[in-house]
């Protein structure tokens, strides 16, 4: 099953990158996703929450973890695509259990800044398509044939 997802491109608060950044959160997206996302979020302002449709998918689930008396969230992973590009480029909808923007914003990251690599300003549209994480059973597969 996928979600289909219309929205725009917005600025945010510019935390992001300081969020992304975090080595309790940058370890297991180099764990869990397989790359070190570019530092921030892209965000898409959608015309009406997708928080229950994506509820429907299977997360990549990155544990909330503590750095002294600072405590952080748990963070669900997506993998995406972007519907109608050239190129395809690894990509995640993320959803910040704790989070100051509202259900109709969506973050996105990835390895590559996504403005530069898909030419995109506030207030462009971008249609990406969103999964379920791959199944525990793929990764047993893929494993045991590289044994
Ligand atoms: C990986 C990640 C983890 C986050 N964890 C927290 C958190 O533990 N507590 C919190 O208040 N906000 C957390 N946030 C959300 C930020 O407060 C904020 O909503 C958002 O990232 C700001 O994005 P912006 O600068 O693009 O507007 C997290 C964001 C990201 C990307
Ligand atoms: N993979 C990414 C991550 C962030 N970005 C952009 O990089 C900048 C820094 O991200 P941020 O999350 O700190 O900033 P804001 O989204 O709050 O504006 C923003 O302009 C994002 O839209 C991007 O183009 N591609």
């Amino acid at each position: 099953m996928t979600v289909t997802v219309n929205g725009t491109v917005t600025s945010g608060f510019g935390r992001g990158k300081e969020f992304v950044s975090l080595e309790g959160y940058s370890r297991q997206f180099r764990d869990e996703l397989g790359y070190e996302p570019y530092p921030g979020t892209l965000n898409l302002e959608l015309p009406r929450s997708v928080a229950e449709r994506l509820e429907r998918l299977e997360p990549i689930r990155i544990d909330g973890w503590q750095d002294g008396d600072r405590s952080f969230g748990i963070v669900y992973c997506y993998p995406a695509s972007v519907v109608d590009a050239d190129e395809s480029v690894r990509l995640h909808a993320i959803v910040p259990k704790r989070t100051d923007h509202d259900t109709s914003t969506l973050e996105l990251i990835s390895p590559v800044n996504l403005r530069e690599r898909f030419d995109l300003s506030d207030d462009a549209t971008l249609t990406i398509r969103v999964e379920s994480a791959p199944s525990d059973t793929d990764t047993m597969d893929s494993g045991s044939l590289s044994n």
